[in-house]
């Protein structure tokens, strides 16, 4: 899977091949090094160029053999040491992208040369790992510590052009990098070669070296809450500081280690592939994201509240020729939603719903949730304008209202459920704070940012409250089934949430955007314990947790039963980019895999005995099914279970 050829003028050429990306396999591993052995041992060959083939360098390591024993192990970083150390010059003749381990192999040669479109970086820390191929010891050496941390904690891919100006690159062409390669080959075949060995480096000093690393760790503490990889990135660029070359390895490959071996880089792993299964949907009929076309648009609307801040922005001075953005639900006209893609990118921490007719008459809705930069867009919806925007796509039947309400209404009901019992309405809070359940928290300000009387009208026009209950009716049971009317006084108390100052929380104005918790709200809870002779006990962390959590998890399997997702995949999508669920633990059914389905079933089970009025905690038969066969991988569950009749 790495090509040997011997080329005119004393050059060998070391093709690596391993479509799509050329990624690095253990067979890729073995190629390159056997081309070296056989460039260093042929007297006639005096210098070495590498490259990929089909205009792509290298992704990097192969991402599946993380989860084989390989990976603890890969002898990449000896073979980039091997590299540095050859006494035949190696040229990297890089195109299309040098990620990851693919930028450690072009570290690893004495030049590189990459062609203007390039894309070069260290992704690894999405993937909840770090460069451990000694990407962490040469890039500061290379480049300086405080680039370096910029690359290595972010994992942002760059353009050529900024490589080169950061030390990276030797030289940018904008025709084939590999004939330029060839041709620089033939030019430094008697040069020195100890400058070029970046191990031979020492790290660039900076007077504040200290206080570069402290403010870096508290940067990715802020940004990255609960992730272990990105600090782990910089105790291992630290080692590259603190150590000469040989003991900053060892340090790199323990961290390494570690974070190879971590549940969240299992779960981030998964992520990156259950995003790109999730693109690759289809519909029975055979509509697929492939046969899509982009289609012109005849009506935009865009439906929020705050909708005006947009005007700020510079980059709507771009569309404000093309469409006509105006606040609170007033329809405007639009020519293309290519034209869209500037508007929808800026940041902006407002819920808001944007509603496009195309051409054709069908109508797309993107329902945004943004609450600050850890939150992104999203969007669910097949419209071909995801793709132009750049955002995930996940189809769903009939409209998005029977995956996304369903969920936030069963996340919802879960965390009222408890809000009523629990002897201490913080410990709700607190229990829920810590990383996976901060989720639920977020439901409260996301209903307050949409407004408690949107819900509230839906539940009128359904007849669970308002004029049309029927008389009688006890406050808190709809026929057999729990039911919680605090929503509903919320709101006849004037309390729609952020709009109006007051919600689920209370805010420094109306439409202010700073929430705290309202004394206001625990008074009432306990007057409304008292009223309906509901008795506070102390309800336990994992309590809290486990219904509210196995009971969303349920509801998934129900979904998943009855076709309405695709697969687990495209549930753990819309929740990763929907609501916010932290990456590093892959989505709700990447963690209820990670748990034990037999474990969820049996708490299901059990508070369900306990709450027999709360249906989302009487377990689905499809999570039922799965668990008579133990804890199956996810990949296994709809061939286990049975592909339902697909509603897609
Ligand atoms: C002691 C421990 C030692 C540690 C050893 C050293 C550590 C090295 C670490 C690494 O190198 S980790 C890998 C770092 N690289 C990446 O994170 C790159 C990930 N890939 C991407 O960002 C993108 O895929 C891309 C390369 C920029 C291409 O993007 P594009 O949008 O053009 O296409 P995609 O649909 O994303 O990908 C196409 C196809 O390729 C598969 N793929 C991409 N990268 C990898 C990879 N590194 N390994 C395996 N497969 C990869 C991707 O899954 C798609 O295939 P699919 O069949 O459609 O899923």
């Amino acid at each position: 899977m790495a090509e040997y050829l011997r080329l005119p003028h004393s050059l060998a050429l070391i093709r690596i091949r391993n479509p799509p990306v050329n990624a690095i396999s253990p067979a890729v591993l073995y190629g390159i090094k056997e081309g070296l052995q056989k460039a260093v041992s042929d007297h006639t060959v005096k210098a070495i160029v590498i490259s990929g083939a089909d205009g792509k360098f290298c992704a990097g390591v192969d991402i599946h053999v993380f989860s084989t024993p390989w990976s603890s192990d890969t002898g990449l970083g000896d073979l980039v040491d091997e590299m540095q150390r050859n006494k035949k010059p190696v040229v990297a003749a890089i195109e299309g992208m040098a990620l990851g381990g693919g930028l450690e192999l072009a570290l690893g040669s004495h030049y590189r040369i990459a062609h203007v479109q390039t894309e070069t970086g260290f992704p690894e820390v999405t993937l909840g790992i770090l460069p451990g191929a000694r990407g962490t010891q040469l890039l500061p050496r290379l480049i300086g510590i405080p680039a370096a941390l910029d690359l290595i904690t972010s994992g942002r891919c760059i353009l050529a052009g900024e490589a080169f100006k950061l030390g990276i690159l030797d030289k940018v062409v904008n025709s084939d990098p590999l004939e330029k390669g060839i041709k620089f080959a033939r030019t430094i075949l008697d040069q020195p070669l100890e400058c070029r060995r970046i191990m031979n480096k020492t790290v660039p000093n900076v007077p504040n070296m200290d206080a570069i690393f402290s403010e870096v760790f508290a940067k990715v503490r802020k940004q990255y809450p609960g992730y272990i990889a990105p600090e782990t990135c910089i105790r291992a660029v630290q080692a590259s500081v603190k150590h000469p070359y040989e003991v900053g390895i060892k340090e790199e490959k323990e961290l390494a280690v570690y974070l190879v071996e971590s549940g969240q880089a299992r779960a981030l792993q998964y992520a990156f592939f259950a995003e790109r299964n999730a693109n690759k949907w289809s519909t029975p009929s055979g509509v697929s994201w492939k046969t899509a076309s982009v289609r012109p648009i005849s009506l935009v609307g865009v439906l929020g509240k705050h909708v005006g801040e947009f005007l700020d922005s510079p980059h709507l001075h771009m569309v404000r020729a093309a469409i006509y953005l105006v606040p609170s639900g007033v329809k405007f006209c639009g020519k293309h939603i290519a034209v869209l893609a500037p508007l929808i990118l800026i940041q902006v921490h407002e819920l808001f719903i944007l509603c496009v007719r195309t051409g054709d008459g069908n109508f797309f809705f993107f329902f945004f949730v943004v609450l600050g930069p850890e939150l992104r867009t999203y969007t669910l919806s097949h419209s071909t304008s995801s793709q132009l925007i750049e955002m995930e796509n996940i189809l769903v039947p009939r409209g998005w209202g029977e995956v996304v309400s369903t969920f936030l209404t069963i996340s919802n009901n879960g965390t009222m459920n408890i809000h009523v019992q629990v002897l201490c309405r913080h410990t709700v809070f607190s229990s829920l704070r810590d990383s996976i359940y901060v989720i639920y928290i977020r439901n409260f300000r996301v209903s307050d940012l949409a407004g408690l009387d949107v819900g509230w009208k839906g539940r009128k026009g359904q007849g669970l409250t308002g004029p049309a209950l029927p008389p009688g009716t006890p406050a808190r049971k709809r026929g057999n089934i729990r039911y919680c009317p605090i929503p509903d006084i919320l709101c006849e108390s004037g309390r729609f949430g952020q709009k109006t100052g007051k919600g689920w929380y209370q805010y420094d104005k109306p439409l202010g955007r700073i929430h705290k918790p309202d004394p206001w709200l625990s008074k009432f809870l306990s007057q409304y314990r008292e009223t309906y002779h509901i008795e506070p006990r102390v309800i336990s962390q994992d309590e809290i947790l486990e219904r509210c959590l196995y009971a969303l998890i349920n509801e998934a399997f129900r979904i998943l039963g009855e076709g309405i997702a695709a697969s687990p995949e495209h549930i753990d999508v819309i929740y990763l980019h929907g609501y916010g669920w932290p990456r590093y633990r892959g989505g709700p059914m990447f963690y209820a895999s990670t748990v034990g389905l037999s474990t969820i079933l049996e708490k299901l089970q059990k508070y369900y005995r306990q709450n027999p009025d709360i249906p989302q905690l009487e377990p689905s038969n499809y999570l039922k099914k799965l668990a008579a066969h133990g804890n199956p991988p996810l990949k296994e569950w709809q061939r286990l279970a049975g592909t339902p009749s697909s509603k897609l």
